[in-house]
C-alpha cells in the first residue's frame, strides 16, 4: 500500500479540494489525463457535519458515511471514478475515521446525530470515551501519545478503532469505496489513531477493482500525520510500516529555505531527501502546501509557500516535481481572505459553484487552480520524462543558484539569489536545442518561450536574472526541437 497505483507513466497527484464530482471528472478528460498527471486527491466524500457558515473543515466531521455531500451523491462519485479512470487518472479518497461529528444536528444527507448516538452506524459502546483518561475527555497533552489517540480532537467524538465493530464499520466503507474503482485513500488524522488498529484496518482491505487494475493489487494508503520535528512522541515514521506518510517537514523546510530564512540556502538542497531527516523517499508523500497548512495555522504554517506568493511558489514546486524524493502532491485551491482561514469553497445559496475554465486555460470564479499554471503543468510531464533517473551533474554557487540534472533526460536551473545569473552548465544531456518548459512550450518546430543549446559536450548557457517572472529554467528530453 506504498504503491500510489498510477497508470505507468504518471508520478504526480493533484488534490482538487473540495471540488464538485462532475467537475473532476471533466477535468479528468479535459486537462489532467492529456497533461500526464496520475492521480486526483478528491475531498471527504462521506456525509458530514452541516456547520453554521459551512466552513471547510465541516467535511471533517463525519455524520454517516453515505455518498452524499455537497460535491454530489453517490451516482456522481461512481461516473466520475469511471471517466478519471478511463482517462488514466486515479482516485484518492480522503478518508475521515478518527472521528465523528461533535455536538448535535444533521448532516449532508439529512441524517441527525445527537452526542454519541449515530442512529444506523454507531452509538455510545463505539467511541473511546473508557479509554480517555484526561479531565475534560479531550486532548489536552499532545506530548501525550495515548491521550492524542484516545481522546477527543477538538471536541470530536472519538472512535474507538479497536473495537471490532467500528473496524467492520470502517473497513464497509472503504471496501464500497475500493469496489467501485479507487485506487487508495489519503487518511485524516491518522496521528490520532494507533498503527496497529490502522494496520488491522488495511489488512481487511479488498484488493483493487480488477476492472481498471491488475490483480491483487493493494490500496494506497496514505497516513496524515502532522510531525514537524517539534519532539512530540508520535513521529512518521511509527507510521511507514502501515503504508505511505505524508512528510510535513517536507513542506516547512522548503518554506525555509525558498523564503531564506535563519540565511538558509538553496545550495543546502544538495542531500535533499532522507539527508535532511525525512521518511524513506518510498514511504514519503511530498507536498510544498496543503488545504490546512495553507492557512497558516496547520503544521509549519508559518514557513509555508502558498499561491499568494506566486513567483515562490512556481520555483518550489519546479524544484519538487524535478527531485527524485518522494511521490508528489499538488494543492489546488480556491481563493479565501487569508484572516478567513475558516471559509468554505466558492458557493451561491450553500451549493458549492462550479469550476469555470476560461479561454486561457487559467480558472475564474475563485479557483486558483495552481496545476493548471504553466510552469507547473508542465513540470508534471517533466517528471513523467525522468522517471527512473537519478539525480546527476548537481551545481551550485554556493547560494541560492542550484542546478541539476536527472540522469541524460532533463536538467533544471534555479536562481533565488538577489542577482542576476549567468552560467555555462554541464547538462548531461545530448547536444542538441531544447524548449525550456518553464517560460513556454515546444510546437512542433519551435520554442513559445526560451531555447536552450546543448553542445557537444553538454554544457548549456544559463540566464535567469533575478527579476525574471519564474526564476526557472527547465528542459527535458520531450522538449528537445
Ligand atoms: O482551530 C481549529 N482547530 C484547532 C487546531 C487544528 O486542530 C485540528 C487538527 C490537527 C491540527 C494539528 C495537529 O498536529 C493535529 O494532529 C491535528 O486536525 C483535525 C482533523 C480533522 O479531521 C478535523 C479537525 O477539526 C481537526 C482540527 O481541528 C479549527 C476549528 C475547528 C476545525 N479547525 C481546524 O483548524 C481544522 C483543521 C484540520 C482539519 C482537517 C485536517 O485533515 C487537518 O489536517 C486539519
Ligand atoms: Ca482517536
Amino acid at each position: 500500500q506504498w504503491d500510489p497505483n498510477n497508470v505507468s507513466g504518471r508520478h504526480t497527484a493533484v488534490h482538487l479540494f473540495e471540488w464538485k464530482w462532475p467537475d473532476i471528472a471533466a477535468e479528468c478528460e479535459r486537462f489532467l489525463g492529456p497533461y500526464g498527471f496520475g492521480a486526483v486527491q478528491i475531498s471527504p466524500a462521506s456525509e458530514h457535519r452541516v456547520a453554521w457558515g459551512r466552513p471547510w473543515w465541516e467535511r471533517y466531521q463525519p455524520v454517516s458515511y453515505q455518498l452524499q455531500t455537497r460535491s454530489g451523491n453517490e451516482a456522481e462519485f461512481r461516473d466520475m471514478v469511471k471517466r478519471c479512470n478511463n482517462a488514466g487518472v486515479r482516485i484518492y479518497v480522503d478518508a475521515v475515521f478518527n472521528h465523528m461529528a461533535e455536538g448535535s444536528g444533521y448532516g449532508t444527507a439529512g441524517s441527525s446525530y445527537n452526542g454519541l448516538d449515530f442512529p444506523g452506524i454507531y452509538s455510545a459502546f463505539d467511541f473511546n470515551d473508557a479509554k480517555c483518561h484526561t479531565a475534560s475527555g479531550g486532548i489536552e497533552n499532545y506530548n501525550d501519545a495515548d491521550q492524542v489517540r484516545n481522546c477527543k480532537l477538538q471536541g470530536l467524538a472519538d472512535l474507538n478503532q479497536g473495537s471490532e465493530y467500528v473496524r467492520g464499520k470502517i473497513s464497509e466503507y472503504l471496501n464500497k469505496l475500493i469496489d467501485a474503482g479507487v485506487a487508495g485513500f489519503r487518511v485524516d488524522a491518522c496521528k490520532h489513531m494507533w498503527p496497529g488498529d490502522l494496520g488491522a484496518i488495511v489488512n481487511r482491505l479488498h484488493d483493487l477493482s480488477t476492472e481498471y487494475f491488475p490483480a491483487n493489487t493493494r490500496p494506497f494508503f496514505v497516513q496524515e500525520v502532522i510531525d514537524v520535528g517539534a519532539g512530540e512522541p508520535i513521529t512518521s515514521d511509527q507510521y511507514q510500516h502501515v503504508g505511505r506518510v505524508t512528510e510535513f517537514k517536507y513542506s516547512k523546510f522548503i518554506g525555509e529555505v525558498f523564503r531564506k530564512w535563519n540565511n538558509q540556502k538553496l545550495s543546502y538542497f544538495s542531500n535533499w531527501g532522507e539527508g535532511w531527516g525525512m521518511l524513506p523517499s518510498g514511504s514519503s508523500l511530498v507536498f510544498v502546501d496543503n488545504h490546512d497548512n495553507q492557512r497558516g495555522h496547520g503544521a509549519g504554517g508559518a514557513s509555508v509557500i502558498t499561491f499568494r506568493d506566486s513567483k515562490l511558489y512556481k520555483m518550489a514546486n519546479a524544484f519538487m516535481i524535478a527531485h527524485p524524493y518522494g511521490y508528489t502532491r499538488l494543492m489546488s485551491s480556491y481563493y479565501f481572505d487569508s484572516h478567513s482561514t475558516d471559509q468554505g469553497p466558492p458557493s451561491t445559496n450553500e451549493n458549492i459553484n462550479g469550476v469555470i475554465i476560461n479561454s486561457d486555460g487559467t480558472c475564474g470564479g475563485d479557483w486558483i487552480c495552481e496545476h493548471r499554471w504553466r510552469q507547473i503543468r508542465n513540470m508534471v510531464q517533466f517528471r513523467n520524462v525522468v522517471s527512473g533517473q537519478s539525480l546527476q551533474n548537481w551545481w551550485s554557487n554556493g547560494n541560492n543558484q542550484i542546478a541539476f540534472s536527472r540522469g541524460n533526460k532533463g536538467f533544471i536551473v534555479i536562481n533565488n539569489d538577489d542577482w542576476n545569473m549567468n552560467e555555462w552548465l554541464q547538462t548531461g544531456m545530448p547536444a542538441g536545442s531544447y524548449c525550456d518548459v518553464i517560460s513556454g512550450e515546444k510546437h512542433g518546430s519551435h520554442c513559445s518561450g526560451t531555447t536552450i543549446t546543448v553542445g557537444g559536450d553538454g554544457r548549456a548557457h544559463f540566464h535567469i536574472s533575478n527579476h525574471a517572472d519564474d526564476g526557472v529554467i527547465a528542459i527535458h528530453q520531450d522538449s528537445k526541437l
